[in-house]
């Protein structure tokens, strides 16, 4: 009782989805297929009434036109039937189109409030995975619920005609379908845990087929001769899921073969009660017919019947997905208060904890930013830079540590505070797009202000090799389209750059932004960036190369997640603790490996 209430529940929501979506079109096929499920009856009826024609019009007892009329009103019932089919077929296309779509939105949308943290957890990955490959068997609970009822009426129609003959027809062939309903059931609920189960299988396939074709990755595979030990991990997978969905192919396939026996039995038992009929002259021979071809359309629509139901219960699992994602917590986007430019960020005692994570990666961090101010934080790999810089810029949400111009981060507008704000992470992107859109995204607004645009790539030295290229601003970067040029991944981090400096935020947030250039470049580059930025305008760079934190108003050495020094260059190579060691270090390498052509002193 349970299981039904379920999935009426998951039904009437897909309905509800799809009535949002696409009323025009689903009041159509509701016509269509409430026209069509009248049709099977009818068509048997006819046949009868042919069969009887012809028997009386051989016997002398009826008139050709009979025969006629009959067979004539055959053939355009089959042809109406082929007819509203394929209208049938082309509405459900357009609606499955349409839904795809508005669904596709709900889900970016609910995906843009969504906190950032959420993406790296790997059971929303799976769970937003399923709903996305999924979207259609959504509307294909609305499709399949009017398959259901179109062939229920058609059943009742038949079963009634059968009982108009002898009621024995309607116990009968109702024992032969509780079987069928009873397997489809069971195996649309074994199919969906089994689709739960492989889903996390699937991701790692894609991913691993992505390694094996995309340039980036396979440079590094084919030279460290790995790709069969690569393939290896995708035939494992791929088998593990072949093997359990032909498993419960093969356990189906039994319980089906079964439930048909079942049905085979019910068909011979039903036949031989209409020869029965026959002999005892109770029915005649049109009508003989007509009872064999009804048992053996009901069976026929039987099988569409439970698979429709089964897919309808399948799909109701899917629903339960569905609702959880657009259950999830939002990022409160209404009542937050926006703000038009950023004064001050400031960061008090700072704690931090990634969730399923027993360590934490931030501990009693504090930092005043005002505007204008350069800080640069060091400290070794997995001390904490990158996370306190996605705390710094609203990625992760913390509560009552993180303050710009005096309101807590929790409660401000992000989308008005990434306005003030430019990032370049690690990772950052790289658009295969033209030279122009990859520098302009960083300013969608100010996208076409090509002399913008030039002088942030002439900040970066990018420009030169721009204006080299076929179509210059225009040319497409990567190789992934036609005629794209690709780029070294100096060049890549220069125009990553240029883009953050196209932003021209109050704050620059800069994760490792030379860990790509040659020593010189690098140089350069922070001399510049430092030398040519707005007094008002901040900067915070996280960087492994020292060289680069000498023009810092503050830098922050962070160690296992805490604050360990802070001060300037001059202060912290005095103190003699954490930095001064591995300036020293780095000091001594610039000078045996480059003869002093890069001075750090
Ligand atoms: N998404 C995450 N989930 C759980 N733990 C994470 C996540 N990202 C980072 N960590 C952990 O947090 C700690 C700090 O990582 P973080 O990336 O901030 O270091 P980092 O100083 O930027 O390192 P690097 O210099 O190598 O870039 C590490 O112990 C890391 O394992």
């Amino acid at each position: 009782m349970r299981m039904l209430k379920t999935i009426l529940k998951s039904y009437i929501y897909a309905n509800q989805l799809t009535w949002k979506f696409c009323k025009k079109q689903l009041i159509i096929l509701v016509v269509i297929k409430l026209l069509l499920a009248t049709l099977p009856v009818s068509l048997i009826w006819c046949t009868e009434r042919l069969i009887n024609n012809v028997n009386n019009f051989i016997n002398d007892r009826g008139h050709i036109s009979g025969v006629l009329f009959y067979f004539v009103l055959e053939v355009l019932i089959t042809l109406l039937t082929f007819f509203l089919q394929k209208v049938s077929l082309i509405v459900e296309q357009k609606m499955i189109d349409i839904f795809k779509l508005d669904f596709k939105k709900i889900l970016f949308r609910k995906q843009r409030v969504l906190p950032f943290e959420m993406f790296e957890d790997h059971d929303f990955q799976n769970n937003l995975n399923r709903i996305n490959s999924n979207d259609i068997k959504i509307i294909k609970m609305t499709t399949s619920g009017i398959d259901f009822s179109s062939n229920f009426i058609s059943l009742i129609g038949i079963l009634f005609y059968l009982i108009t003959i002898s009621w024995w027809f309607g116990p009968l062939l109702l024992v032969g379908m509780i079987p069928l309903i009873i397997v489809q059931f069971k195996f649309g609920r074994k199919k969906y845990e089994l689709f739960k189960f492989l889903t996390p299988f699937g991701r790692k396939e894609h991913y691993i087929e992505e390694l094996l074709k995309n340039p980036k990755s396979l440079h590094e595979v084919r030279l460290n001769l790995i790709e069969d030990y690569i393939i290896k991990k995708w035939v494992g997978s791929y088998q593990t899921s072949a093997l359990k969905n032909l498993k419960i192919l093969i356990s189906q396939s039994k319980w089906l073969m079964i439930t048909q026996m079942i049905q085979m039995i019910v068909y011979m038992v039903s036949g031989l009660f209409a020869i029965i009929l026959i002999v005892r002259g109770v029915v005649l021979v049109g009508s003989f017919v007509a009872i064999l071809q009804s048992i053996q359309k009901i069976q026929g629509i039987l099988n569409t019947l439970t698979n429709s139901l089964s897919e309808i219960y399948e799909s109701s699992f899917l629903i339960n997905d569905l609702k959880s994602f657009l259950n999830l917590k939002e990022i409160n986007i209404n009542s937050r208060k926006k703000i038009e430019n950023v004064i001050n960020l400031e960061v008090s005692g700072l704690t931090f904890k990634y969730p399923n994570s027993k360590q934490y990666a931030l501990k009693d961090i504090n930092i005043n930013i005002p505007q204008g101010k350069k800080i640069a934080i060091v400290g070794v790999n997995g001390s904490g830079k990158t996370t306190l810089l996605k705390c710094l810029t609203g990625l992760y949400l913390t509560d009552n540590f993180i303050k710009v111009n005096d309101i807590d981060i929790k409660e401000l507008d992000l989308e008005s505070y990434h306005k003030c704000i430019a990032v370049l992470s690690q990772d950052f992107n790289k658009y295969e797009f033209s030279a122009k859109e990859n520098i302009g995204l960083g300013r969608i607004d100010k996208m076409n202000n090509y002399n913008l645009i030039k002088e942030a790539a002439i900040r970066t030295s990018i420009h030169s090799y721009i204006i080299g290229l076929p179509q210059q601003y225009k040319s497409s970067l990567g190789r992934l389209f036609e005629e794209g040029n690709e780029l070294s991944g100096g060049q890549w981090q220069k125009i990553a750059l240029s883009r953050s400096l196209f932003r021209d935020g109050d704050i620059l947030f800069l994760d490792e932004p030379t860990a790509s250039l040659d020593p010189n470049s690098e140089l350069q580059l922070i001399e510049s960036l430092f030398n040519n930025s707005r007094d008002t305008q901040s900067i915070v760079y996280i960087t492994h190369r020292l060289a680069a934190t000498k023009f810092a108003d503050e830098i922050i050495v962070l160690k296992e997640g805490e604050v360990i020094e802070k001060g300037n260059h001059e202060e912290l190579i005095q103190l003699e603790g954490e930095y001064f060691t591995l300036y020293e270090h780095q000091k001594q390498w610039y000078s045996d490996t480059s003869k002093g052509e890069v001075q750090l002193t």
